[in-house]
Order: C-alpha cells, then structure tokens, then sequence
C-alpha cells in the first residue's frame, strides 16, 4: 500500500502564495491526524442520502477544538494579532463532503462571519480556484489531504475561492483524479448572528 500516495508526505511545510492574506500548510496534519479526524466525522454519521453538508456551533467538538491551539502554536502568522487573540478563535464548523467531481461555486464567505478562516482537507486532492473579485485573475492551488489554507484580509473578502466540477484536476502538468473528499472549515461568527439556514449546495459559504 502506498501510504505516501494517499496521505502525502510527513512533514509539514508553509507554501508562499501571490494571494495576500491566504497561507497554505502543505501537510498540516500528519497521516495519524487525518486518519483520526476523518475517523470522527465518519464516527459522527453526519453524511447519509443526499447530506452532504454538516455544521458545528458554539464549543467545537474535540476533534477539531485543538486546531485553535494548532494555529497559536505551529501556525501564529497565518492572522493578525486581532484575530489570534480572539475568544474562542473559531466557533463554528462547516463540514463539506464532495464525491468524486463534486465542486463548490465560487464565492467570498459570508459577511456573518468574523475574518479569519480556516480549510482543512482531507481524503482527496482538488484544485481550489481563487479569483480576485476586482481584475479577474484567477490562481489555482493544489490543496493535498492533510494540507491546511488559512484565509485573511484580501483572500478573504478580495478573492472568491470554488472548486470546479469535474473528475480531473490539471494543474503544473500534472494530471490528477479526484476522489471524495471532506473538508472542514473554521470561522468564527459575529456577534449577534446566530441564525443561519442551509438548504441546498449553494448555500455552503
Ligand atoms: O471545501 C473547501 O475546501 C472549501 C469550502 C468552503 O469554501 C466553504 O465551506 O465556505
Ligand atoms: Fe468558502
């Protein structure tokens, strides 16, 4: 079996990027931690039939609360001192389960959420397509399981980010197919917005 092909890599490695504001941690969590986290949501049985969406509020869960200490420590240049001094630095989960060719429309995270986001993947790679809302211009990132993207200030509210439907991602030359995969991601909401509803792929953001 090839373990290095499913889960990447060991180690984990900031990527630069052109997109002020977004870091990418190339293999974020290690084989052990994708395993244990995809573990739990499987455990949780939150996807059945057509659900593929599920969300956390208030106090996280255990298997994702530790990703704000992960931030603090590993990670602390990812947010501005605002952001990382907050409490809690995220309180709501938006778990994402995309089968084979599944994507995302391309937007910007809803206003009702604080700055400050956090995607992890897991499971499959994809390409992530982010566009900048004034001049169009578009930046493909290749997101591997275990690879974790933070989003501030310009990627966050300048940049839209989606995911293309489709089976195979082309990207460096390289082309890759794509398999299911889970995301989660991290935001912290502001005050005063509690309410929320989610009916359909489109209102994932
Ligand atoms: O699945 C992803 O990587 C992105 C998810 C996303 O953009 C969102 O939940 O707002
Ligand atoms: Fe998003």
């Amino acid at each position: 079996m090839d373990w290095k092909e499913l889960f990447g890599s060991d180690s984990e490695e900031e990527e630069e990027t052109d997109i002020p504001g977004l870091t990418l941690v190339r293999q974020a969590l290690d084989h052990a931690q994708q395993m244990a986290m995809t573990n739990a949501i499987i455990e949780k049985k939150y996807f059945f039939d057509q659900v593929n969406q599920a969300m956390c509020f208030g106090e996280l869960p255990s298997y994702l609360s530790w990703l704000s200490q992960w931030v603090i420590d590993e990670c602390p240049s990812m947010f501005n001192a605002d952001i990382l001094n907050r409490e809690p630095l995220f309180d709501q989960a938006i778990l994402n389960l995309y089968k084979k060719g599944e994507g995302i429309c391309s937007h910007v995270d809803l206003l009702r959420f604080e700055d400050g986001i956090l995607i992890v993947s897991l499971l499959s790679s994809c390409v992530m397509t982010l566009k900048e809302i004034a001049t169009n211009t578009t930046i493909d990132l290749l997101l591997n399981p275990g690879d974790i993207l933070s989003l501030s200030g310009e990627s966050r509210y300048q940049w839209e980010h989606g995911i293309k439907e489709q089976l195979f991602d082309t990207i460096d030359g390289q082309v890759i197919e794509r398999g299911t995969r889970i995301s989660v991601t991290l935001r912290k909401l502001k005050p005063g917005a509690t309410e929320t509803t989610a009916t359909s792929t489109y209102s994932r953001y």
